[in-house]
């Protein structure tokens, strides 16, 4: 709800020229580079990682590593068939002397010219030279034969793993698979950067919380995004509340969920307007702002600030732009706060009408297809419609000519 004269337009494509500014050219703080914001999040982050705790590997989904895993086994940790047939030594055809299933040991090693049958999984006899599958054996009674094949169809003790190595670093992302990595080489227990928590807290008197909103109000589109981008980043979201100005009340709001959270995140009250007391409350709350606007297309009037170890963001209250300030600040943050490095992003080339911004990284919602990211046309900062449909924002740096661009996930 910002008041008075409206900003001068910039040169926007016709894909995002809006009705109203999308400059915030009186904006009060001095902008960084999009870039700058993003690796000022992540670097404050890392100087304040999170807490630990140990975790089954059941459990650890989505966590990030505090401590490096190290293998307690070999891996694999015997000898073992790769393939269903026989275990066998020396040429064929070769005399069938029993059975080994998975989890059972042979009775006895393997003499030249001897077979076991033997399953996948199975350890192999001592003495086995390679494991014939059974698509390659001929068996007639107790006699198997095959042709000679290139590959012993035998997994080697060792051959993935040694016991002790490290197969996960600390800050390595617990993904489903890591998990399994982990259990593989014994490990019952991860130790992990504890799960953060936010409070959402979503400004303006024009905001509704539910149903369809009357004349002059606007139901609150950003609590649902933003949760759902936070759950995706693995954050607890402790209750979202909309609060009433005046700003005491924001301020109150604010210095309570400081306290309690690691991250609050509030939602509009960030630009120039006489309503807009976000600034006002850092002051008040004693937080030290470390990103005061970031020269970005849509997201300008984003914030953030640190009180001890928690962290205060502003993101502006047009949805869109409420986006692109979550994907600018609190994921590098986070990516920080869980002892991350920050990825280096995939890039595509660019499909469809966009034209760089001379001083500010404008960010666009595109699709992916193949090698290719194509512009959804009509973004707008308060319009998430073209962001509903996309895979990733393009980052269009300043000055851009056409060379591939960097992408930020929206789907997770
Ligand atoms: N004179 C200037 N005016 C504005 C500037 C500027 O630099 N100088 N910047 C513009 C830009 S850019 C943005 S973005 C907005 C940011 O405004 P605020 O963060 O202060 O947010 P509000 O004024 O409260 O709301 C802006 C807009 O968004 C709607 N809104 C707010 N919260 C929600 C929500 N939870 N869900 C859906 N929509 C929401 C609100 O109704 C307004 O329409 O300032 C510009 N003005
Ligand atoms: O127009 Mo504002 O750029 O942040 O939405």
């Amino acid at each position: 709800m910002t008041a008075g004269t409206r900003a001068p337009r910039l040169d926007l494509p016709a894909a995002m020229t809006p009705a109203e500014p999308s400059a915030c050219l009186r904006h009060t703080g001095a902008a960084l580079s999009w870039h700058q914001a993003r690796a000022r999040a992540h670097r404050l982050g890392r100087a304040e990682p999170l807490g630990t705790e140990q975790l089954s590997v059941h459990h650890g989904a989505g966590r990030t590593l505090a401590e490096a895993v190290h293998a307690l086994v070999m891996l694999p940790g015997f000898d073992n068939a790769a393939m269903d047939g026989y275990a066998v030594r020396g040429v064929g055809p070769w005399k069938v002397i029993g059975r080994v299933l998975a989890g059972e040991c042979a009775p006895r090693r393997l003499g030249s010219g001897e077979a076991m049958e033997i399953a996948t999984g199975a350890a192999v006899p001592e003495g086995t030279d390679r494991v014939v599958e059974y698509e390659a054996a001929v068996r007639g009674g107790d006699i198997v034969d095959a042709s000679t094949s290139g590959r012993d169809h035998v997994r080697r003790r060792g051959q993935y793993v040694t016991t002790g190595q490290c197969v996960l670093p600390a800050g390595h992302p617990l993904t489903p698979a890591a998990l399994g990595l982990a259990a593989s080489v014994g490990a019952d227990i991860v130790t992990v950067r504890r799960q953060s928590t936010a409070r959402i807290l979503i400004t303006g008197d024009e905001i509704v919380d539910s149903g369809v909103p009357s004349h002059g109000k606007v139901r609150d589109a950003i609590s649902p995004v933003l949760s759902a981008l936070l759950k995706n980043w693995n954050v607890t979201v402790d209750g979202v509340r909309v609060d009433d100005r005046p700003a005491e009340a924001l301020t109150a709001a604010v210095d309570d969920a400081l306290d309690r959270y690691d991250i609050t995140i509030v939602c509009g009250s960030s630009s120039v307007g006489p309503a807009d007391g976000l600034h006002d409350t850092v002051t008040a709350v004693g937080a030290l702002t470390h990103v005061d606007g970031v020269a970005c297309r849509p997201g300008h009037p984003q914030l953030l600030a640190q009180r001890g170890r928690h962290w205060l963001v502003g993101v502006p209250g047009n949805p869109f732009a409420a986006v692109v300030a979550a994907v600018t600040i609190i994921e590098p943050l986070l990516t920080g706060l869980n002892g991350r490095d920050l990825s280096v992003l995939p890039s595509a080339d660019l499909q469809g009408t966009v034209r760089a911004a001379p001083q500010a990284t404008r960010l666009v919602p595109v699709h992916l297809r193949g090698q290719q990211a194509h512009v959804i046309e009509g973004a707008h900062p308060g319009y998430l419609g073209p962001a509903a449909y996309a895979d990733a924002l393009a980052v269009i740096p300043p000055g851009w000519n056409h060379e591939a661009v960097d992408l930020l996930s929206l789907t997770g």
